[in-house]
């Protein structure tokens, strides 16, 4: 039977989904209400793992408690084992001839198929996930797992038509050129953080929607929520093993992957470090495999806000609350270190600490927190260890500075005084809510911003704050290299897909830009088709004739 064929189509107008607002009384906030009712009455759940299409329950459990209350936990989820794992890889390599020949038609309607199902019927089910599990409050919840998630999935379609389109623009007479996009040969690895459900989905879900099978190992501490995302997946359509879903224990699962022939490119977000191991472990790998892996990798951040005397501060200052502590500063964006001028220190100290006084912390559900808890057990010890460190160093705590662990990973949203502009929480990651401050002498303007791009590894943001227009233009060309999203009098956080192309370079990451068409390009193989029209009479050249 043959099969519809277009030769070209037209896929639906994308827009960004809009925002809920959530607001007392709305028909969301209700919604939202009995879907966390339900869940805390259910949990917890069982995770199983997904190969080709089973559920496989290996019997070696673990937990993924909640931060918020760590002696409950969201769900128990089974690891996999090396058994498992193999029969990803192969099942994931078995289902790759059919995925491929799927016309692309078909394969941007499953996907925009699953974002209706993120933004519409799963919206709430997934934010109560995320909320519990991960510890967002309600807003950043609808931005990450209602918002971000189904806007990856529908601009991904769109991009991914951009890219096919994309063909040469000049043909010799009498033959014709074309590009096809092909998938790597192998199978894709994704290797997912935490911090956003979303990044959960679209770490396999880019590369699948180009045509490759992917292995996806979920981040331990936002197993449910990558489950539920999986589930979408396939209710939208996608076949058995075309995503494989095997949270287990990390070191272990990604030796394994990342050791097979037929390994063709990591899709990895997380920390600085675990990625540069897993660099390191691939290139040492590297005369087994098939073809050369492809390394695509967002990592940390150290970024900033400078503020220039002419800044409004007002809105400097609110935009810092936000960039700071919003998410309990666990967004790879968040803003960590601070420049001030000393003109501008004093006024912008009383309303700074004025603003984060106000910050409520406690559980995520509770409406009227702003921050909720850290990860878990591991983060709260390193972001105190931090905070401590800091006033060893000389630093001098503004507000905050203490934590409560009895019950859930609660840290007090805090902002440290130091003189040494590369003291540790200067320049190191911290990923909580800690936020740094040097007040710098308004005649070592150039000097700061020479400090601002020297003194960490990183470059993913930062935010300049002047309304001198000409300060803005010259902070912007200085610190060039500084950040991959740098935010003009806003903060810098928050990148939406279609609007900011997301990610940073030096230790930040390989800055391929989730959220943008060129993501896509990481995860195909192109191939250059001539064809021929007319056949040759003799094989000499003109210029051989005499
Ligand atoms: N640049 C970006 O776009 C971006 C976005 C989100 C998060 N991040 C970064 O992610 C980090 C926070 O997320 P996280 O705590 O989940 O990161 P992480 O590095 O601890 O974990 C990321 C993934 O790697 C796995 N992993 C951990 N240790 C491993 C090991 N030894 N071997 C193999 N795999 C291992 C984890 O299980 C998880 O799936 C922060 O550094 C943050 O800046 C970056
Ligand atoms: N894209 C998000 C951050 C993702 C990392 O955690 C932002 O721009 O705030």
């Amino acid at each position: 039977m043959a099969s519809a064929q277009f030769a070209s189509f037209k896929v639906p107008e994308i827009v960004n989904e809009p925002m809920r607002s959530y607001a007392p009384g709305s028909p969301e906030r209700k919604a939202l209400q009995e879907a966390l009712a339900q869940m805390e009455k259910e949990l917890p759940f069982e995770v199983p793992c997904i190969v080709n299409g089973k559920e496989v329950r290996t019997g070696k459990l673990a937990k993924q408690p909640m931060p918020w209350d760590h002696a409950n936990h969201l769900c128990t989820y089974h690891e996999a084992d090396q058994a498992t794992v193999a029969s990803a890889i192969e099942g994931a390599l078995a289902a790759k001839a059919e995925w491929e020949a799927l016309p692309w038609n078909d394969r941007a309607a499953i996907f925009l198929k699953a974002a209706d199902l993120v933004s519409g019927k799963y919206r709430y089910k997934l934010m109560a996930a995320t909320i519990l599990g991960q510890g967002k409050n309600t807003w950043q919840a609808e931005i990450d797992a209602a918002a971000e998630l189904s806007d990856f999935l529908r601009f991904g379609v769109q991009y991914v038509e951009e890219l096919y389109s994309i063909q040469p623009p000049k043909n010799s007479s009498g033959s014709w050129n074309r590009v096809e996009y092909r998938p790597l040969e192998g199978f894709v690895f994704a290797v997912s953080p935490f911090n956003f459900t979303a990044i959960g989905g679209n770490l396999p879900g880019a590369p699948a929607l180009v045509a490759n099978t992917i292995v996806w190992k979920p981040s331990p501490a936002a197993t449910y929520s990558n489950y539920i995302v999986y589930k979408i997946f396939e209710e939208a359509g996608i076949p058995p093993g075309v995503i494989q879903f095997i949270p287990g224990p990390p070191a272990e699962v990604v030796a394994q992957v990342i050791a097979h022939p037929e390994f063709a490119a990591l899709h990895f977000t997380g920390s600085t470090f675990v990625f540069k191991k897993l660099w390191k472990d691939i290139a040492a790998n590297l005369d087994n495999y098939k073809s050369y892996p492809r390394i695509v990798g967002e990592t940390g951040g150290k970024n900033f806000h400078l503020i220039h005397p002419s800044a409004e501060v007002k809105n400097a200052v609110l935009q810092t609350v936000r960039g700071a502590f919003e998410y309990q500063g666990q967004k790879c964006s968040a803003l960590s270190r601070l420049y001030v001028p000393s003109s501008a220190w004093n006024g912008f100290k009383e309303q700074l600490l004025t603003e984060v006084a106000k910050l409520k912390v406690g559980p995520p559900q509770d409406w009227t927190n702003f921050i909720g808890p850290v990860i878990g057990r591991p983060a709260y010890d390193k972001i105190i260890g931090y905070i401590k460190k800091a006033k060893d160093a000389g630093g001098e705590v503004l507000i905050g500075g203490s934590g409560d662990d009895s019950k859930g990973y609660f840290v007090q949203p805090t902002v440290i005084l130091t003189k040494d502009p590369k003291s540790v929480t200067m320049v190191e990651e911290i990923f909580g809510p800690v936020l740094t401050v040097y007040v710098y002498d308004d005649k070592d303007y150039e000097k700061t911003l020479e400090l601002i791009d020297t003194s960490t590894a990183y470059g993913l943001t930062g935010s300049i704050f002047a309304s001198d227009r000409k300060a803005l233009i010259h902070a912007s060309a200085k610190l060039r290299n500084a950040a991959g999203n740098v935010y003009y009098n806003e903060k810098c956080t928050g990148a939406v897909v279609g609007q900011q192309p997301f990610g940073g370079a030096r230790a930040s990451g390989t800055n391929d830009k989730a959220g943008s068409i060129s993501i896509y390009y990481r995860f195909v193989s192109a191939r250059s088709i001539k064809e021929n029209f007319v056949g040759l009479e003799d094989f000499s050249y003109p210029s051989n004739l005499v």
